[in-house]
């Protein structure tokens, strides 16, 4: 079953926080701990004010008495030393865990990705989905940070700190209090509706513009060929002035936000310090008081920038976030059944039964109760124009897509019922133009098998024909191909992708004009090969050179996902109307 929900979620603190649980949730007891020790420092802090007020009355009060400031300033740097000890403690015990949790995130992030639909995987750019993990990751680091190392500490403060000025005095209390509340209600709106929407406008642009680099790098070699270069810089250049612009538009956003913070918290100071001053000028609060009060306040004021920083980045985390967080709900997977068996092949019969199958946005179905049979251990050949639906059987074969109508059986068992692993690992399939890693010929060989000695990689080498050119490599065996396999030839890709294929020893083999890329010396000794391949073996060819499939048992011409004749090479040209033989005079006459 193929599920595809591709509607971004909105994403609130709320769903991200219940995201971001999931993972911490094991680390309950650090938490604890954490929120224990900052608990701590954050008392500790509070006495600051306090204490540098009775500072202030210690030389203010007694002239001469050195024993009071001194132990004053002693127990200031205590505080402080302590405080920093704990800090240290704090932040060791958190960034391990973070570690732990993030890498958890990462690793279940390109998990999903793997598992997500070819469609899904064919509909984005890689470069993009590689931007959204990252930044993904970026914004979960920060959102638990800033909720629990900033935030949650700042808030204690902030309580503490209210706490003085209210001792200090009802009113310089009730102006804080209130002041700080609207700073709050100010801050949080004006965060959500004015800076909200400009992060997302940069993310939207950032991601396009990772998908459009990430496109022209891998493209490079056409960009080359066809001398585009300056095409392309046009191209990047029009999203990278969008990027530009949305930037600007978030430092513009984020200058007015902090400038009205600004402005919120000179009217509030203003006030309280009228307050302090005119109760001292009465005679009810000392010196060593006002400077208590404007100690506090000065500190409060900057707890309160932390925490509106705070809710901004947390704003940010969450938008960051939103990506790797719809990944989840993306259901575009096929998905094996819950009674799924692994898949047991006797003969490796193939048998396709009135399947319906149109990819989607498709106008019309290529297959429309499409049947064919192929016998277990037998060679058949799909032959047939561009386009008319050859490469999609082998695409239904592997259950990269599921049919729409009818079913898709090897030896009796339906596919939807097998798992995915134990299906695909009994088809192996050579490409047209095989992908490889970017890691060694060994390694790359023996993907087929992982755990192959030297012995049978070099032995799966030979018979591909594709030993003599690796030993002439500077590092033999070891020796890396390249991105997608870029250093070596297309031949030899083909005889790399060969070899895996006689490692994998699958009881299905598929072959998409394997030998294409072949001189045609290579051609004809790695076919010696290939047939020795066949032998007991279920084997599919997509061939448009029709040369190479002489001595194939049946050969199916397809056309607009029908097969429209059928029959071994020599009945088939043998028939001066078939559409094969038109086909096959032309090759001839042009070879
Ligand atoms: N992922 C896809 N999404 C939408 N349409 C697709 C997709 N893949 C193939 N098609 C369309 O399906 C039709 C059949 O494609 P298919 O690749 O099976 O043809 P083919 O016979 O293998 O062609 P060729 O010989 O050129 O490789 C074509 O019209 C193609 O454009």
């Amino acid at each position: 079953m193929i599920m595809e929900d591709n509607k971004p979620k909105t994403n609130n603190f709320i769903n991200t926080f219940k995201f971001v649980w999931t993972y911490w949730s094991g680390y309950r007891y650090a938490i604890v701990v954490l929120l224990f020790l900052l608990g701590i420092q954050t008392i500790l802090q509070v006495f600051i004010p306090i204490l540098t007020g009775k500072l202030v009355n210690s030389f203010t009060n007694s002239t001469g008495n050195w024993i009071i400031p001194a132990w004053i300033c002693g127990t200031l740097a205590s505080i402080k030393l302590f405080s920093y000890i704990l800090r240290i403690s704090t932040i060791s015990l958190w960034s391990n865990a973070t570690m732990k949790v993030t890498s958890k995130l990462v690793t279940e992030a390109f998990n999903r990705v793997q598992h997500l639909s070819t469609e899904w995987h064919i509909n984005n750019f890689a470069g993009s989905i590689i931007r959204n993990i990252n930044r993904g990751t970026w914004g979960f680091d920060k959102f638990i940070n800033t909720l629990f190392m900033s935030i949650y500490p700042s808030i204690l403060t902030s309580i503490g700190l209210l706490w003085i000025l209210f001792r200090n005095g009802f009113w310089i209390g009730i102006i804080g209090f209130f002041g700080f509340i609207i700073f709050f209600f100010v801050t949080n709106s004006l965060s959500k509706n004015y800076l909200v929407p400009s992060f997302e406008e940069v993310n939207q642009v950032d991601t396009q513009m990772n998908g459009i680099l990430s496109d022209a790098i891998v493209c490079n070699s056409l960009i080359k060929s066809f001398a585009t270069e300056d095409y392309e810089n046009q191209k990047f250049n029009q999203i990278v002035e969008q990027w530009r612009d949305k930037n600007k538009k978030v430092w513009w956003r984020m200058e007015t936000f902090l400038s009205a913070q600004s402005l919120l918290f000179l009217m509030l100071e203003t006030a309280i310090i009228s307050i302090a001053i005119w109760l001292w000028y009465q005679g009810s609060r000392t010196a060593g008081d006002v400077i208590t009060i404007l100690a506090s306040f000065q500190m409060a004021q900057g707890k309160m920038q932390e925490i509106s920083n705070s809710i901004s980045n947390l704003k940010k985390s969450i938008t960051d976030l939103q990506e790797i967080i719809n990944l989840e709900h993306i259901n575009a997977k096929i998905l094996d059944s819950e009674s799924a068996v692994t898949l047991e092949i006797k003969l490796g019969k193939i048998a396709f039964k009135g399947v319906t199958f149109g990819y989607t946005k498709q106008k019309e179905p290529i297959y429309k109760n499409f049947s064919v049979t192929i016998k277990g251990g037998q060679k058949v050949a799909l032959v047939g124009h561009s386009g008319s639906g050859k490469s999609t059987f082998i695409k239904l074969l592997q259950r990269l897509y599921d049919v729409q109508e009818g079913e898709i059986t090897i030896d009796d068992q339906n596919i939807r019922d097998i798992t995915q692993q134990s299906l695909r690992k009994a088809i192996a399939v050579v490409p047209q133009d095989p992908i490889l890693f970017h890691r060694s010929i060994a390694e790359n060989i023996g993907y087929g098998k992982p755990d192959a000695t030297s012995a049978e990689i070099e032995e799966a080498a030979r018979k591909a024909y594709a030993h003599d050119f690796i030993i002439n490599l500077p590092e033999g065996y070891d020796c890396q191909v390249g991105e997608r396999g870029v250093k070596l030839s297309g031949g030899e890709r083909q005889r790399i992708a060969i070899a895996r294929a006689f490692l994998a020893d699958c009881p299905i083999l598929v072959l998409d004009e394997a030998t294409s890329s072949l001189d045609s010396v290579s051609e004809a000794l790695i076919q010696k090969a290939l047939d020795n391949l066949f032998i007991g073996r279920t084997t599919v060819i997509i061939a448009h050179r029709l040369s190479t499939i002489k001595a194939v048992d049946r050969i199916f011409v397809f056309s607009q996902g029908n097969i429209v004749e059928e029959g071994n090479h020599e009945t088939l040209v043998s028939d001066l109307k078939s559409y094969y033989y038109s086909l096959y005079s032309v090759q001839s006459v042009v070879q």
